[in-house]
């Protein structure tokens, strides 16, 4: 069966890129389905209310639970994840999209003024798993750029959508580490030249290079990583050297 995305938003244009490129694709070759759907479908008045004053005050308004409910109840398959975009969420990581694309699907929330009502979250987590994620150490005007990114992330993990599985397998975060830089033609450009070991034909010392430039470049743009990262002996001795 393909995997099941449904996106519940008050923007549906806003996700119409969904449909394009390399997740088009996948979609024409059924091995994703996506649907999109706008939430005041499940509003119950004449001026199709989402919205409505905080309680306890503040600034803003909060999503009323209703419309969600009636939402849920439509699109959620039984067990199906739902993911909520919020910027006070765990942090989305690699290791998030790769256990979600071993799920059947997942079914998106997006949020827009000051959040949803709280109560949302905790009803769907008796249907199922509830994963309220942040995309960064940002905020932004709505979940629907966060669900771009996270389905994409999936989407690009489920079997058969990025041709070459070894760039899957050597992504940036797949062993916990940045990638180092990549070089093509011509060796020579502008002054600049590719680190000559790339020409050697010497797969031993390439690899070797490789992983050093990776751990280096780790170690200098995300400390946080490296010391996550499970090094072997010869990273140790590489990174010193
Ligand atoms: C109201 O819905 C929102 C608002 C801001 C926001 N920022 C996110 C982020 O991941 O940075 S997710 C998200 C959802």
């Amino acid at each position: 069966d393909p995997y099941r995305i449904d996106i519940v938003t008050i923007f549906p244009e806003y996700l119409a890129p969904l449909g394009q490129s390399l997740l088009g694709k996948a979609a024409e070759r059924g091995l994703v389905t996506i649907g999109v759907h706008d939430l005041r479908q499940w509003t119950d008045d004449v001026h199709r209310t989402v919205d409505d004053a905080p309680y306890g005050g503040g600034p803003g308004m909060v999503m009323k639970p209703e419309p969600w409910g009636r939402a849920l109840d439509a699109v959620r398959p039984p067990g199906t994840r739902l993911v909520v975009p919020t910027p006070a969420g765990r942090l989305f990581t690699q290791a998030m999209a790769t256990a979600w694309a071993a799920e059947p699907g997942l079914v998106f929330a997006c949020g827009r003024y000051e959040g949803i009502d709280q109560r949302v979250a905790d009803w769907a987590a008796h249907a199922g798993p509830v994963s309220e994620v942040s995309i960064g150490d940002y905020v932004l005007a709505g979940g629907e750029s966060a669900v771009l990114v996270m389905v994409e992330a999936v989407t690009r993990l489920l079997p058969g959508v990025v041709g070459n599985r070894e760039s899957v397998e050597f992504d940036s975060h797949a062993d916990g580490l940045l990638e180092g830089p990549a070089y093509t033609r011509p060796a020579s450009w502008r002054g600049h030249e590719v680190p000559p070991v790339l020409l050697s034909g010497d797969h031993a010392a390439i690899a070797r290079w490789r992983r050093a430039e990776s751990l280096r470049r780790t170690a200098t743009r995300r400390p946080d990583l490296l010391a996550r990262a499970a090094l072997t002996e010869a990273d140790r001795a590489l990174l010193d050297g």
